[in-house]
This record gives structure tokens, C-alpha cells and sequence, in this order.
């Protein structure tokens, strides 16, 4: 891909942990997320000599492009054989006509004739057989590369995506986008290749065929054809509306199962497990309700189709078989023509076909399509520039944010922090202090004011740099499913074993890490849940301790810990803030002692102005 990023450098923790991420959430077996860096320049509409394509294969875009050598062998394939599939018929007619309808003794032995048609038969349908071999692994294998660079980019999309956008946006929907919604779009690129031209050029070879035999039979035999395609439109234009709502749905069942699973220690501790069973049933009941309606649509037109075809090849035998009772026809000649309207019927019904997978893939490319071109996303301005070191001072100047336009949270916010000060947030509950940490960080763009290091605007900085300048302990840790030592590492993408380990020892990770199975190299498990609450916020802090970012932001550190715990951790912080500016948020007037200065944000706008209180020196 000419565009492709190059692969992030393969660092001993990165690297097993990015392993063991990759394809653990996918819900097919058989489609595995293989992690690829592409760029957003990767995606655009794709129309061939102004040509649109379905949507399928336009969403697919560039990954599309370049397996299209491998499709078009798939479909060269499929071409091939259909002449040897109207090749088919003739060992056969020849037998009848040859071996059995030929009285005179100067012809052939019948034999012969027989044995000859055999092997004719045996050898057209393994060479068939070997065709469609070939052409399923080319069309299957494109499909996959296609699949997993589709993955990649819709991954790295939602990984840069606003957190706005993922406010609204439920893991579980994403999953399924990324899993089922790929795989529908990827059967629709298989369908194409495999069956368009392939269909398309059997139904002109066989038609030419027919007229060159009987021309009257022909016009009986083509008579159908217009009906199934009326037919097939119709089909088509339900079979999309359907699915979309099942489609819909399914992401909605997802969305909830992803909620209760990964609330299950809540549905257990409140003991609603028949709660949330009756939740999950009422989304899976929709699901099926969905799906069958689905499936109706689907299959209502199948008996319509066969009994259009049976009375085509009816009228065809009728005709037909005046035909040779007239002598215009040998028997031969009449199975060929029987035999091609089979074949003839076979690219319409796959065309009709066709047209049911890409209203499919139609429906789930319109969903990954939403992810893919949602460019809700904090962006960098053209003219971006490393964040400044910070050596002066973090400005927030007059700042306003909401996350609702109707519910301000802060409001003409003000605060100037020191290079190398520790000032604490204090505040109710709800007034924005974590809101003002993830300004900072840029995960949200003010509505007002500014953020300045340095006297820069945070929005005139690279996203990438301004991040590198703080080390985050999020209220909720974040840990990754992986172990203590790589999540240390975390904080740093240039950590040693040896940084990893001090980061830990002062963090106090060290006094539990050594009780564990296997030390540092212990797997912590989804969200590391085998540690306590005190035990993932030292490891969240060994994360802060390994970086190298100037500032340090911790939002609420401490919060429900008993003291013990809570003083080890405010032991931990301060060992691993030394010579940092720190912007700390709690309600814990111990963590809050070890603060240059204390500011109260009071529910009355604007919060923080000239509410500045002074505490202790560290
Ligand atoms: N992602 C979000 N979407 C919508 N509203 C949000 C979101 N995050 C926070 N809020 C709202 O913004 C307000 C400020 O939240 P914030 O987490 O900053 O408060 P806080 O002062 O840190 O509270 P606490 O001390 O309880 O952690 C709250 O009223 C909260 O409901």
C-alpha cells in the first residue's frame, strides 16, 4: 500500500502486548484483525473510467486496488470455465446421437462413441472442478488482504477518532462494524468477482448458442429472463431495507452484550443476572425478529424463481420435442438445447444472486463507510509545532467547554501553573475538574478561551508531541490486558527492562509485584483485573514514573482506597514527581497537603477565578 505507515518499532513490551490485542475482540474465526498501519489518505470514492462501483467494492477502496490483479485472475478463472461448461453438454448429445439414434453400419462403433463421451465428461468436470479451485482461492484470498487492510484502517480511525465520537459510539457496535459488517462487505467483493462477468458472459454465450441452434426455442427460453430480473430488482431494493435493520440491530445487540459483560462484577454484586439476562433477551429477540424478516425477503422469491424457470424449460421440452418428432432436431441436439437452458437459467439466477449478496454487503458497507469517513476528530492545524518543553507555565485562559451545548462545564476558567509547581484541584463532585485534565490533554478542543505552554496554543501543537509532555494517571487506570511490565512500559515507548523495574520500585509496585506468580511478567487480564483497586493505581503511577513528560496529571489517585493503601500511593506520587509540574485532582485532603497550592472550583461561574488557596510545601 503506497501509503501504508512504517510498522511501529518492535520493542519487547509493545510488542507482546500489541500481539495479544490484535485479534481478541473479532467475532468471526475465520476473519482475524491483522494490525497494518494505512493512512487516512489510504480512502477515497473509487470509480473506474467514471464508472461507479457498488459500494462494497468502493469502500474497500485502495485495499481493493491492489488485490484487483488477484481478482481479475479470479474472474478470468470463472470465464474459463464457462466455456468449459458449454462444452458439457455435447459428450452427451454426441452419445445419444452417435451411439444409439445412428442406425447406419458405417459409423462409428457405439462403443467407442460411449467411451470416448465418458472420458470427454470425466475430464470436462475435474477440469471444471480445478478452475473453480483456482478461482475461489484467488477471489477468497484477495477478499482476506482486502478484509484485514480494511480492519486496519477502520482501527486506526476509531483509535484517532474524538472521544466525543466514542461518547456516542458503543464498543461493542464498533466490533461488530469491524468483524460482521467487514465480512458482508468482503462476500460482496468475493460475489463480484466470481460471479459478475463470469454470469454475464455464460448468459450471452448460451444465448448465442441457442439462437444458432433453434432460434424459436431460444426466444421461448429467453422469454423468462425479463421476468426473474423484474423480479431480482424488486428483491434487491427489500433485501438491502432489511437488512439494514437487521444490520442495525445486530450492532445494538452487540453494543449491550459488550455493556454486560464488561459490567458483569456489577450485575453479580447487585444480583441482576436475571435482569440483565431479560436485557440480552430483549435485544436478541429483536435480532431475530430482524433476521427472519431478513430471511423472508430473502427466500420469499426462490419458489417464484423455480416455477418461472420449470415453465420456461417446460414450454422449451414441449416445443422442443415437436421439433424432433419433425426431424428439425436430433434427441442430441434437443438435450444440448435442454442442457444450455439450464445453463442459461444458472447465470440469471446467479446474477439474481449477485444482486441479493451486494444488497447485503450494500447495507454493512454503508455502516463501516460511517465509521470510515466520520472525521469527527481533534485535528492538528496545518501548521502544527512540537509543544513547547514547558519551562515557564501552563495557562489556562478563560476557558469554556461543554460536552452538551445546553450544560456548560466550565465557564471563563482561569488558572496559571508554575513550571515545576504542584497544584491540586479540589471541588465538588461533577464541577469539571477531570474535564479540565482532559483539555489539557487535548482529548477535547475547548469551546473558549485557550491553553497555552508556554504561551502556546495547545491546538497549534502536534497532538503526538503535546501528549509526549504529560504522564496521565487517569481515576480509572486503564490497564491493558497485559503484564505489570509491559503495562509500565506503557508510559513510555522507549523504556528498558531496567527503567520498567525502578519506575515500578518507586511506584511501590515492587511490594506486590514480587508476590505474583511471575513477578513483573504476570498477566494482569482484561482491564487488570487480578489486582486490587490500590494495586492498579501504583502500577497506573510506575506508568507516569517511566515517562519522561515534564507534567504530571493524576485525577483522583486515591479514591476509594482505605488509608493504608492511600498512603502508600501519596508515597509513590511523591517519590515519582520529584522536579515535575503537577496538576492533581481529588477530594482527598491528605493527597492535597503534598501540593504547592490548593485552587476550590465552586459551582458558581466562572469556577476557579481568585479562588486560589495557598497549602503547604511539599
Ligand atoms: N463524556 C461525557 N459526556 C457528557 N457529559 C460528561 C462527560 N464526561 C463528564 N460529563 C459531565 O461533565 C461534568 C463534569 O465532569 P467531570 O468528570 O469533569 O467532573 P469532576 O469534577 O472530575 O467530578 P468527580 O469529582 O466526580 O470526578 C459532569 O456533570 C459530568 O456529568
Amino acid at each position: 500500500m503506497p501509503n501504508a505507515l512504517p510498522a511501529p518499532p518492535a520493542r519487547s513490551f509493545h510488542h507482546a502486548w500489541d500481539r495479544r490485542a490484535g485479534p481478541r475482540s473479532t467475532g468471526s474465526p475465520t476473519r482475524v484483525v491483522v494490525p497494518r498501519c494505512t493512512t487516512d489518505a489510504d480512502l477515497g470514492p473509487t470509480t473506474v473510467v467514471g464508472m461507479k462501483l457498488p459500494l462494497s467494492l468502493t469502500v474497500a477502496g485502495p485495499a481493493a486496488r491492489a488485490q484487483f490483479p488477484a481478482l481479475a485472475a479470479a474472474a478470468g478463472l470463472v470465464v474459463l470455465r464457462v466455456g468449459l461448461v458449454l462444452l458439457r453438454p455435447w459428450p452427451l448429445a454426441l452419445a445419444v446421437d452417435h451411439a444409439f439414434d445412428d442406425g447406419s453400419a458405417s459409423g462409428p462403433d457405439p462403443l467407442l462413441v460411449l467411451g470416448l463421451a465418458a472420458a470427454a465428461g470425466v475430464l470436462l468436470s475435474g477440469a471444471i472442478g480445478l478452475l473453480d479451485m483456482g478461482s475461489l482461492r484467488a477471489a477468497e484470498g484477495a477478499a482476506e488482504r482486502i478484509g484485514a487492510a480494511l480492519r486496519a484502517t477502520m482501527f486506526q480511525r476509531t483509535m484517532t477518532r474524538s472521544l466525543r465520537w466514542h461518547d456516542r459510539m458503543r464498543s461493542g457496535e464498533l466490533v461488530s462494524r469491524l468483524t460482521t459488517d467487514v465480512g458482508r462487505v468482503l462476500d460482496g467483493v468475493v460475489a463480484l468477482a466470481t460471479s459478475f462477468l463470469p454470469d454475464a458472459v455464460m448468459l450471452v454465450g448460451v444465448l448465442a448458442l441457442l439462437f444458432a441452434f433453434d432460434p424459436e426455442l431460444a426466444l421461448i427460453g429467453l422469454a423468462v429472463v425479463p421476468v426473474l430480473a423484474a423480479f431480482a430488482v424488486r428483491q434487491r431494493r427489500l433485501i438491502k431495507s432489511a437488512q439494514q435493520d437487521a444490520r442495525a440491530e445486530s450492532g445494538r445487540l452487540a453494543g449491550t452484550t459488550t455493556d454486560l459483560l464488561r459490567n458483569v462484577r456489577a450485575v453479580q454484586a447487585f444480583g441482576r443476572t436475571d435482569r440483565a439476562s431479560a436485557v440480552f433477551g430483549t435485544r436478541n429477540r429483536a435480532v431475530l425478529d430482524v433476521e427472519l424478516r431478513a430471511i423472508d425477503v430473502d427466500a420469499r422469491w426462490t419458489p417464484v424463481a423455480d416455477i418461472v424457470l420449470a415453465v420456461g424449460s417446460a414450454l422449451v421440452l414441449v416445443v422442443g420435442g415437436r421439433h424432433v418428432l419433425s426431424g428439425a432436431l436430433t434427441t442430441g441436439q434437443l438435450l444440448v438445447v435442454l442442457a444450455y437452458l439450464r445453463d442459461l437459467y444458472s447465470p440469471v439466477r446467479g446474477l439474481t444472486r449477485l444482486s441479493a449478496v451486494l444488497a447485503k454487503a450494500g447495507a454493512s458497507a454503508t455502516r463501516v463507510r460511517d465509521v470510515l469517513d466520520n472525521d469527527e476528530a481533534v485535528v492538528d492545524r496545518p501548521n502544527a509545532r512540537p509543544a513547547p518543553r514547558l519551562i515557564h507555565e501552563v495557562h489556562f485562559e478563560r476557558v469554556g467547554f461543554s460536552y452538551e451545548a445546553a450544560h456548560p462545564v466550565l465557564e471563563d476558567f482561569d488558572l496559571r501553573i508554575a513550571a515545576g509547581e504542584t497544584v491540586c484541584l479540589l471541588g465538588p463532585s461533577g464541577i469539571g475538574k477531570s474535564t479540565a485534565l482532559h483539555l489539557l490533554l487535548r482529548l477535547y478542543d475547548v469551546d473558549a478561551g485557550r491553553i497555552l505552554i508556554d504561551g502556546v496554543d495547545v491546538r497549534d501543537c502536534d497532538q503526538r508531541s503535546l501528549r509526549e509532555r504529560f504522564a496521565f494517571v487517569p481515576q480509572d487506570p486503564w490497564l491493558l490486558d497485559a503484564t505489570v511490565a509491559e503495562n509500565i512500559a506503557f508510559g513510555n515507548q522507549d523504556a528498558t527492562r531496567a527503567g520498567v523495574v525502578a519506575a515500578g520500585r518507586a511506584a511501590l509496585v515492587d511490594e506486590f509485584a514480587g508476590r505474583l506468580p511471575q513477578g513483573y511478567d504476570t498477566p494482569l487480564g482484561e482491564g487488570g483485573v487480578r489486582l486490587s483497586g490500590g494495586q492498579r493505581r501504583r502500577v497506573a503511577i510506575a506508568r507516569a514514573a517511566v515517562s519522561t513528560a515534564p507534567m504530571v496529571l493524576l485525577d483522583e489517585p486515591t479514591a476509594s482506597l482505605d488509608p493504608e493503601s492511600a498512603a502508600g500511593v501519596i508515597e509513590a506520587i511523591r517519590s515519582t514527581t520529584t522536579n515535575r509540574t503537577v496538576l492533581l485532582v481529588t477530594h482527598d485532603r491528605a493527597l492535597a497537603s503534598i501540593a504547592d497550592r490548593v485552587v476550590t472550583l465552586s459551582s458558581s461561574r466562572p469556577p476557579a477565578r481568585g479562588q486560589l488557596q495557598n497549602a503547604g510545601r511539599r
